[in-house]
């Protein structure tokens, strides 16, 4: 008999990353990335309004991509289950048959049309009002959610685009979450009442909850703003965790890869929350994935009745390991800040000799900056009288999400060079994730643990290392630098039977820990007094 496999995808920021599992043996057979095409151009974008568009063509080409990529030497007829997460909030306006609207030509180049990306910030007027709103009224909407509504979220980029967009306004028949949008269309679902919407996105962004009865109440969302009324019944009820069957692979993918037609999809996630459980999470370890930006991820079981933290994305039953209750926190820039500075100091230096530059030359001065800057940074010592900047380049997601917030930086002169700013920017990122530790304190929840995972962990032991000097807690890195689609994984061979339950599941397939960073008392004794320093930076 052949060996059945699962597949996990885990879609990111600018790739779709594929994983095909043996989930028996946790051996991984086959693994394949696929950039988006149109993304990469940043097509449909435009920093300076902080608009983050994608286009669906990016995804459904790169799902081809990474499916060929999986299948080069293996065969598909032996999937048995595929789970996928996803980046959120990205919603899209979509047809009555789950189309999104871009996928028609009259709507083709329209960024409105297409994926508002998480970090997409356009709608922040939207979100102060759906705060004002839901502090009157009779309950608190947003209570699950961290008490503050973000301008990342559902409901304020529907309604920035209610508003600002009358042709996709008048053609929208409802909005699904890109982690809804992509398993129905790996089942090629065109009913959107038939659309298993995932838990992990309605609870941590559309402000669904159980003691609600659901999302919030058509009155409560018409009171925001009269255009929800034209949306009214359109969207769901009931939620559903990952570990359940979304529904069966669509002939598409049966004709062109060879899948069998009983291969299932299992209902979507956020990507941080799937890779969370690949991280091995376990009640009371903070995982916190960390790439461009970070999601700090937290599980607690149900029964032990923890406060409603404030100023976090939620706490929602379900959103990251089915049966406890799931919190999510984060920064919303950690490796982007690194990009920046990157960015800010070879772009200048590109344009004036780029001609000139052989793409051997080019190709060196791209990889050699982060080796260059980690070595000048790691070799500073730490003293009370160091650079400080604050970690707010896109903003701050949490705690206390404000994207109305820009970085500043105190201590700087002309002896500051490129290893100084480096330094000082890792410090702000480790300062920023201080500050979400200290918060989940504040309301009496004891971290035990902190397991790193996400791209960064792997390429900088220096990050790894100031985080755990500036935190004061031991930092447990694991052996994949896929966990999200490993979290995946995990989930299909739940759902499709492998295994009973998640917790069954992760013992034989998720990561590892392989290094333990543990901080250095003298460094932590120092930062004590600059974390100071950046805290009454963060309130000036
Ligand atoms: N050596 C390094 N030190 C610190 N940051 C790095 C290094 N190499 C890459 N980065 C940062 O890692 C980020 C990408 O993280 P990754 O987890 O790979 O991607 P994503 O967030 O898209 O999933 C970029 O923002 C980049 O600035
Ligand atoms: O914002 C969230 C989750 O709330 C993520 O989807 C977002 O951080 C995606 O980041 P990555 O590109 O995976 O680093």
């Amino acid at each position: 008999m052949e060996t059945k496999l699962v597949i996990g995808l885990d879609f990111g920021t600018d790739s779709v990353r594929g994983l095909l599992l043996n989930p028996v043996t946790g051996e991984e057979l086959a693994s394949g990335v696929s950039y988006y095409k149109r993304w990469k151009k940043q097509l449909y974008c435009n920093p300076e309004k902080d608009q983050y568009r994608q286009h669906p063509l990016d995804y459904m080409e790169s799902i081809d991509e990474v499916f060929r990529k999986l299948f080069a030497n293996e065969r598909a007829a032996n999937v048995v289950a595929i789970a996928t997460n996803t980046t959120g909030s990205t919603p899209v306006a979509v047809d009555a048959n789950c189309r999104p609207l871009a996928l028609s030509t009259e709507f083709s180049e329209n960024p409105n049309a297409m994926f508002l990306l998480w970090k997409d910030h356009t709608a922040t007027k939207e979100a102060d009002e759906i705060n004002v709103v839901s502090k009157k009224w009779e309950v608190d909407y947003t209570k699950y959610c961290g008490g503050i509504y973000s301008s990342e979220w559902f409901w304020a980029k529907i309604l920035h685009i209610n508003r600002t967009d009358d042709q996709v306004f008048q053609n929208a028949y409802s909005w699904m979450e890109q982690s809804d949008w992509i398993p129905a269309y790996l089942c090629g679902t065109d009913n959107l009442a038939a659309v298993k919407r995932n838990r992990c996105a309605a609870g941590h962004k559309a402000m669904w909850h159980e003691s609600f009865g659901g999302l919030p109440s058509a009155a409560f969302l018409n009171a925001v703003d009269p255009t929800f009324a034209a949306l009214s019944n359109r969207f769901y009820s009931d939620t559903y965790t990952s570990d359940q069957v979304f529904g069966q692979i669509a002939p598409y993918f049966i004709d062109t890869f060879g899948f069998n037609p009983a291969t299932i999809i299992t209902v979507g996630a956020i990507d941080a929350h799937h890779g969370a459980v690949g991280a091995g999470i376990a009640p009371y370890t903070l995982v916190k994935v960390i790439g461009t930006s970070t999601c700090d991820m937290l599980v607690v079981p149900a029964s032990d009745q923890l406060p409603l933290v404030e100023g976090i994305c939620g706490q929602v039953d379900g959103s990251i390991d089915p049966g406890m209750v799931g919190f999510e926190a984060g920064q919303s820039a950690f490796g982007d800040m690194f990009n920046w500075f990157k960015k800010l100091l070879l772009e200048p230096t590109r344009a004036i000799i780029g001609d000139q530059l052989s793409p051997e030359l080019a190709t060196k001065l791209d990889d050699a900056f982060f080796r260059y800057v980690t070595m000048e940074a790691s070799q500073l010592p730490v003293t009370e009288s160091d650079l400080v900047f604050t970690d707010y380049h896109n903003g701050r997601r949490t705690p206390d999400a404000d994207f109305s917030l820009h970085a500043s930086a105190y201590g700087f002169g002309l002896a500051t060079q490129a290893g100084h700013f480096f330094k000082a920017l890792v410090e702000a990122a480790a300062f920023g994730s201080r500050a979400i530790l200290e918060r989940f304190r504040a309301f009496h929840i004891p971290i035990e643990n902190v397991i790193a995972t996400g791209g960064i962990p792997t390429k900088s032991p220096y990050v790894v290392q100031v985080l755990a000097d500036v935190m004061g807690v031991n930092i447990h890195v694991i052996d994949s630098e896929q966990t999200c689609a490993l979290g995946s994984a995990i989930f299909a061979a739940t759902a499709c039977g492998i295994y009973p339950d998640v917790q069954e599941a992760k013992k034989a397939i998720a990561a590892k820990i392989v290094r333990t960073y543990s901080p250095d008392p003298e460094k932590q004794k120092t930062y004590e007094t600059l974390y100071n320093r950046y805290k009454k930076l963060a309130h000036d």
